[in-house]
């Protein structure tokens, strides 16, 4: 039984390629020193698989910034405006970057292009765009000097590419009148091309990645995939294929897919099992089955009991020849490796004990593969694996019995306001006496370096709490005084205190435990450290009363309370997979709602709860959107509901699509929602035109991705847009998103210009409101 693994993930250990990468931008470092430390890094991760006894290695898993990125820089699939208004050489490195992140520089100013998220994980990735008359033009430096490399170290390697049919839905037309499933027949010759150097130049396997396969869209696709697989088979024969699908079940395509002539199809049997059998049962005797057994998206260890019955199964209708085993998904998802975490409070030894990252997947997929053909070989290492799963399913860590008494205890009615949105608004209005288009940020204000080595001082205990919290008040009292100064209406404390914004209640929240190293790519050289749900959910004490009140007491203009909600923190943790998700996101809620009560017994009028994550939550299948969504919304409706009509609850969202939702957006009750609507200049506000979103709204006039700051001009532009599609008292004025990757001088700027376009726009319409 051949082992194998799909993606292994490559910021390193101590985010060393992130370090090297914002060197390398800031000019710090040459690219000569950066290429190197790439080099480095690739050999690093390819011994650690090799070492832990993976038969198979990935190849071209590594990357600067992100894999589809680099599959578009490969095909040559680069926008006209990257080669137009550059002085940089032809698919040069520095090019590559422009894409990524755009340029400022001698006078040239090149926007970047789009990112989002890559299915339903927390990892970004840049859209291709696509043209008319798209040409594509091959340029195989990157896949074939790192396949020379793995050669060169002795590991049998197989290059990892997108799938042609994935990487066109993947992308995005730019210009009307085509549709980019149209480009395969340009597509196709080339990336045959690109087969054909892999294996002149030492490959004999490949993976082609078709997560497109296991959603909806797929059903109709088989002439498509077919067209495909059956040319790479004809025209590269000597490829062994292995054609991966993954994040889900392949479902009503397993009787085709199981048909395409490739050497392994791959099936992700930890996020779907429903179709395992019709699998089985209808794969060509050619086909070998590849079983993603090791989750690569959450940091259990596997249960080796219930594997071994999954992996057993597949032998006995295919034989062991013909079965492979592997993680699910590439693990990019996962931690890089548990060893170098020290037990501590935060990370109980029991709790550790129950958990493996990516290295320690390795060795699961290697143990697992021993135990499956010789189940007394190595009886030591399955009872322990067994062992550990008792131990768990009794911990005392694990259950609180209050805890689960208190969420089937919630009713209806603890998810619904005192009064309806009207009968609030007018309270409100009253109560808080804010201009019309009132203006407000979205929490954050720049998490500059000086902040984050502050942090890193405490936590390396070179200075103490109270140095730590004298700094940060310090901050704070800044940062109200100038949001007060320049005429902001609702200010923020500026979360400067957080680390991230699922981190930080993470660590504060009983039944969750965090790492030291646990980093995870989110996207370019941006990383997060989920913290690991383990256990029920409580919380034992205020988690932001204390910087709320402090910033409410510096000002007599409303401080917005701000908090991460249930569903965001979910979807941003290691989830325990021992209970449904939903039960986790009601204790979640529940703490979330006990937070909110104590903020506005504290006198705080006005209350954030960030909810960035419900859409990318959504589930890859439609027909299972529904569920989730009743549950995610009422989720968030148990934390919001427990205060007086008042206290203005608000919500805001980003990199996300409303028009498939909007109407469970709407049952979110929120009374204003702040969203990321300026980089689409406004289109993403149309869904809530067309529903008729009767709540308050904030649509974003300001990008804060980038360090552009837009002219006043702009701002105002995008707000009399709005100001057309919106009625009037329900608009607000705010940028997309927080400001914690900006720095200070651009934030300022832009915030200035943005309060002076609201005043512009409010002696403009105030007349027509008074009249009304
Ligand atoms: C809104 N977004 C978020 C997502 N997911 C989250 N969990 N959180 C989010 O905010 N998903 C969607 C988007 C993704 N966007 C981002 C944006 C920015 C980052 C980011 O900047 N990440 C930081 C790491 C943040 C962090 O946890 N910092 C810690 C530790 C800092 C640190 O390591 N310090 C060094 C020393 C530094 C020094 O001395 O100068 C150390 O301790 O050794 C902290 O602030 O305490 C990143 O750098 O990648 C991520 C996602
Ligand atoms: N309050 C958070 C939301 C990010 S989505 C922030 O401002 O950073
Ligand atoms: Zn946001």
């Amino acid at each position: 039984m051949i082992t194998h693994n799909l993606g292994y993930p490559r910021i390193g250990t101590k985010r060393a390629l992130k370090f090297a990468l914002e060197d390398y931008w800031s000019g710090k470092i040459t690219q000569d020193t950066l290429l190197l430390k790439a080099k480095q890094l690739r050999k690093e991760h390819w011994l650690v698989q090799q070492n832990n006894g993976i038969e198979i290695i990935p190849t071209n898993d590594f990357s600067f910034y992100d894999q589809v990125l680099d599959l578009s820089f490969t095909l040559g699939a680069i926008a006209p405006r990257y080669m137009e208004s550059f002085n940089i050489p032809d698919r040069s490195l520095d090019l590559y970057f422009a894409m990524a992140r755009g340029q400022q520089r001698e006078g040239a100013d090149v926007i970047a292009m789009e990112m989002t998220k890559w299915f339903d994980t927390n990892y970004h990735y840049i859209v291709p765009e696509f043209y008319k008359d798209q040409v594509f033009d091959l340029n195989t430096d990157k896949i074939l000097n790192e396949l020379q490399e793995a050669i060169e170290l002795g590991i049998t390697p197989k290059p990892v590419l997108i799938g042609p049919i994935s990487y066109l839905l993947l992308g995005k037309e730019k210009e009307p009148g085509f549709d980019r499933l149209d480009l395969l027949e340009k597509l196709l010759p080339i990336y045959i091309e690109l087969l054909q150097q892999i294996k002149e130049n030492g490959a004999n396997w490949i993976q082609i990645d078709e997560p497109f396969l296991v959603m909806d869209i797929a059903k109709d696709m088989q002439d498509q995939y077919t067209v495909v697989f059956d040319r790479i088979a004809k025209e590269v024969p000597e490829l062994k294929v292995i054609l991966a699908t993954y994040f889900g079940d392949l479902g009503h395509c397993s009787s085709w897919v199981t048909k395409l002539p490739v050497h392994a199809l791959h099936v992700d049997l930890v996020r779907g099992r429903d179709s395992y059998s019709t699998v089985l049962e209808s794969l060509d005797p050619n086909i070998s089955l590849s079983l993603g057994i090791v989750d690569g998206r959450n940091i259990w260890k596997n249960d080796y009991k219930v594997s071994l019955k999954l992996i057993q199964k597949a032998i006995g209708v295919l034989g062991a020849s013909r079965v492979m085993l592997a993680p699910s998904c590439s693990l990019l998802h996962v931690p890089f490796d548990l060893d170098q975490e020290k037990e501590t409070e935060s990370l109980p030894s029991e709790v550790k004990s129950w958990m493996a990252f990516a290295k320690q997947k390795l060795k699961e997929i290697v143990h697992l593969s021993e135990l499956a053909v010789d189940s007394l070989g190595n009886v030591s290492v399955l009872e322990q694996n067994m062992k550990v799963h008792r131990d768990k399913l009794h911990s005392d860590l694990i259950h609180n019995r209050q805890v689960k008494l208190a969420v089937s205890d919630l009713e209806d009615s603890d998810a619904v306001r005192k009064s309806e949105f009207k009968a609030r608004q007018s309270l409100q209005k009253q109560h808080l006496r804010l201009p019309i288009f009132p203006t407000t940020t979205i929490g954050s204000f720049p998490q500059t370096s000086q902040i984050r080595a502050l942090r890193s001082k405490l936590r390396n205990t070179r200075i103490d709490q109270g140095e730590y919290d004298s700094q940060i008040a310090q901050v704070i009292k800044e940062t109200i005084l100038w949001q007060q100064q320049i005429g902001l209406d609702v200010l923020v404390h500026g979360e400067f205190e957080r680390n991230d914004m699922v981190e930080y209640f993470g660590e504060q929240l009983e039944g969750f435990a965090f790492t030291n190293f646990g980093w995870v790519q989110s996207y370019g050289s941006r990383a997060v450290k989920p913290p690991i749900i383990y256990g029920d959910v409580f919380r034992p004490h205020p988690m932001t009363v204390k910087w709320t009140s402090y910033a409410q007491g510096l000002t007599d203009l409303p401080v917005k309370g701000m908090l991460t909600g249930p569903v965001t923190i979910l979807q941003w943790s290691f989830v325990r997979n021992d209970q449904p998700r939903e039960t986790t996101a009601n204790q979640i809620a529940l703490a979330i709602s006990e937070e909110v009560k104590d903020l506005e017994k504290a006198g705080i009028q006005i209350i954030q709860i960030d909810e960035p994550a419900i859409r990318e939550g959504l589930p890859l299948k439609r027909g299972d959107w529904d569920t989730y969504l009743n549950w995610a919304i009422k989720a968030f409706r148990i934390s919001a509901s427990k205060v007086q009509d008042t206290t203005q609850i608000h919500t805001h969202m980003c990199y996300s699509e409303f028009n498939d939702i909007i109407k469970h957006i709407a049952a979110m009750d929120a009374d204003v929602i702040t969203i990321e609507t300026s980089r689409s200049h406004m289109e993403l506000l149309d869904a809530f035109v067309d529903f008729k979103y009767p709540n308050e709204i904030g649509p974003g006039v300001y990008d804060i991705h980038s360090p552009r700051v837009p002219s006043e001009k702009e701002m105002t532009a995008l707000l009399e847009k709005a100001a057309c599609l919106i009625p009037m008292e329900n608009l607000w004025v705010n940028p997309d998103c927080g400001l914690k990757t900006r720095g200070w001088i651009e934030t300022k700027d832009a915030l200035l210009k943005m309060v002076s376009a609201a005043k512009a726009l409010r002696r403009k319409y105030q007349g027509d409101l008074v009249s009304e």
